[in-house]
């Protein structure tokens, strides 16, 4: 895949609009969120791993949000052959991409991939091994989330999990500001310049709504999910595993 340099917010705008995740987003998207999500590369390759042990024959893997199908590539060569990956995702430039992508890879690169372009709170999820939210219900209102996560979990065959990886928010106004300042120096290690950081943080402010760590680790619980454990945090950026028994 080619890897274009994410320069979208490098030149002063008279006015930020909203984030949106359209032609010029889906360009440089394999740069711009391995540059502002820190262990992005090292998340993907345990759910790797976890589609490994998680996913059983004849059952369906669902990759919510999928953009340009990083989880859903990975997932794909790890599974049984008679397992459908369903990529969800509702950018029209996203879905091309991963089309393309997967007209590219069509040797035997592993199961059936199946890209949905839909609202992934209208899709229907049934029989799932292994369902993915990488960064993705951060974007999803705030009042859909917990009837998202309680058809995730309706869904899921028992020994089934769930990934959740969100950027959060900390109840602790000084943890907040020590980890977001940790989050900005990351972003500046990556190339990034006080404009692009200051302009995308505008543009997200109404469209990306973190909530705290355990805001989403009670919902999961809510939903159903017995076994409910975070397995990652770098700064602000953190991955929870929800099992179902
Ligand atoms: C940060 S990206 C996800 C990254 C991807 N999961 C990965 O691992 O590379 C968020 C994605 O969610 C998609 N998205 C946001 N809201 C959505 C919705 N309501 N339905 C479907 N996809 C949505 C966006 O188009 C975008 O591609
Ligand atoms: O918080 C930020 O600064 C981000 O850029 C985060 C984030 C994300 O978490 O999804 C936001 C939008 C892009 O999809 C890539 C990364």
């Amino acid at each position: 895949m080619t890897m274009s340099r994410d320069n979208i917010y490098a030149l002063p705008r008279d006015q930020v609009g909203n984030f949106q995740f359209d032609e010029s987003v889906a360009e440089v998207f394999p740069d711009m969120i391995s540059r502002s999500v820190p262990g992005y590369t090292s998340i993907l390759s345990v759910i790797e791993q976890l589609a490994e042990r998680l996913v059983v024959a004849s059952s369906n893997v669902y990759d919510l949000g999928c953009s340009l199908g990083a989880a859903t590539m990975l997932i794909r060569g790890r599974v049984p052959h008679d397992v459908t990956v369903h990529a969800v995702d509702n950018s029209a430039a996203m879905v091309r991409r991963l089309h393309e992508r997967l007209i590219q890879d069509s040797g035997d690169k592993g199961c059936r991939v199946e890209v949905h372009q839909q609202d992934l709170c209208q899709t229907d999820m049934v029989t799932a091994s292994m369902i993915v939210l990488n960064f993705t219900l951060q974007f999803i209102a705030a009042d859909q989330r917990t009837s998202l996560l309680q058809r995730c979990y309706d869904a899921m065959l028992p020994g089934g999990g769930l990934v959740l990886s969100e950027k959060v928010c900390f109840d602790d106004p000084a943890e907040q500001t020590l980890l977001s300042e940790l989050h900005l120096d990351f972003k500046r290690a990556c190339g990034y310049s006080e404009l692009e950081i200051a302009q995308k943080r505008t543009s997200l402010e109404n469209t990306l709504i973190p909530e705290s760590v355990s805001t989403h680790v009670d919902r999961l619980r809510q939903a159903g999910f017995e076994t409910v454990t975070p397995w990652f945090q770098c700064f602000n950026f953190v991955s929870i595993l929800a099992i179902k028994s």
